[in-house]
């Protein structure tokens, strides 16, 4: 198995997660870190080009995984698959919702359908799998779900419709975590900064210039985090580690939540052997996945 995991290599063994967005970015990493733990990954989203390609990689690497192709935003469509999903694999111990995306743009130039493409995308689609999973497996067997959100605190200026959804997201996991507890199933969040992941390359050059540039400059970190860095705290939640834990939120963003616009650290404010340690500092020391 290619995968270097910190965790444990047979901690997910005998169990089945499913992954949203497992084709491609954060999802298709972390799908790579459970199969390495022995779990059967089921990879879900709309391009089954990507998924197929996951899918194979994965089986390469002696683990086991399965597809299956589905918007999350459509009601039916979810309750068939998850259905299919029991059917096909039985007991579902866990759920990433990690499928979603938007587009950069100022509030005052979101279509109607735009804001609700988004807000269906990162707030409709997530419940909708996190109810059915729940309903068709859940709700008898216990289980974890681990909802990706992103750092809205304070506003997402740029991508509002997708900070209200976010925020949505994390009331949602808040709402779920106290209702569900009693059924054994925990439900988390991960909010992750800035990450290079292929998702981050989908917004053209003008974002990649210039946003991107500026972005770096305001986290505490000095850099952007990697894919596998959201993937093992996504891990850790879903494992036993966290058995109680629920109704959290980690915001995994090198401290960028945290830097204050108005006076907070500048990349000019630090000093060049500051620059140095930070780029050179990455907790596991090892960049175990290739992007894409
Ligand atoms: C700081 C970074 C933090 C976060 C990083 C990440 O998340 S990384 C990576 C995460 N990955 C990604 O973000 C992946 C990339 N993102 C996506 O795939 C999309 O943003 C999506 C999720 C909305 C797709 O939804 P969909 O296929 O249903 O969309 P559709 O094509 O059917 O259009 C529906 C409506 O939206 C409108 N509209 C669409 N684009 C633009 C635009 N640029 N401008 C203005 N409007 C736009 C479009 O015109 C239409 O409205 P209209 O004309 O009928 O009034
Ligand atoms: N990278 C970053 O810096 C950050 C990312 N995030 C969030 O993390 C998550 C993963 O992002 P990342 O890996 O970077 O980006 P990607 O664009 O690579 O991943 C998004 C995935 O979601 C899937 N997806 C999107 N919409 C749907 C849908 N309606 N139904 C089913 N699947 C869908 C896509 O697959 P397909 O197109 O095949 O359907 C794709 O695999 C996203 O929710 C993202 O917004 C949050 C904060 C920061």
């Amino acid at each position: 198995m290619s995968y270097r995991s910190a965790f444990r290599a047979d901690l997910f063994a005998g169990q089945t997660h499913i992954v949203t967005g497992g084709g491609s970015g954060i999802g298709r990493c972390c799908a790579h870190e459970l199969a390495a733990l022995g779990a059967n990954v089921i990879l879900i989203g709309r391009n089954i080009e990507r998924l197929e390609s996951t899918q194979a990689e994965i089986i390469a690497d002696g683990g086991k995984a399965s597809y299956y192709s589905v918007d999350i935003r459509q009601e039916a469509d979810v309750r068939d698959t998850v259905a299919k999903i029991v059917a096909d694999h039985g007991q579902i111990h866990g759920l990433v919702n990690n499928a979603g995306g938007q587009f950069p743009a100022p509030l005052l130039k979101i279509s109607k359908n735009g804001w609700d493409a988004v807000v269906s995308s990162n707030l409709t689609g997530g419940f909708l799998m996190a109810r059915e999973v729940m309903n068709q497996s859940m709700r008898e067997k216990g289980g974890s779900i681990v909802n990706i959100i992103a750092d809205m605190w304070r506003g997402m200026p740029s991508m509002g419709h997708s900070g209200a959804a976010r925020a949505g997201m994390l009331s949602f996991t808040e709402t779920a975590a106290v209702e569900w507890a009693s059924y054994g199933v925990r439900v988390n969040a991960v909010a992750p900064g800035f990450i290079a992941s292929s998702g981050m390359d989908s917004y053209g050059d003008e974002f990649a210039n210039h946003v991107i540039p500026q972005m770096r400059g305001t986290i505490p970190s000095s850099r952007m985090g990697d894919e596998d860095e959201i993937s093992s705290v996504i891990t850790f939640l879903l494992s036993p580690a966290a058995s109680y834990t629920t109704g959290a939120c980690i915001c995994v963003d090198g401290g960028s939540s945290l830097n204050t616009k108005l006076f907070g650290l500048k990349e000019h404010d630090r000093m060049p052997e500051q620059k140095a340690f930070h780029r050179a500092v990455k907790p596991m020391a090892v960049q175990r996945m290739m992007k894409k």
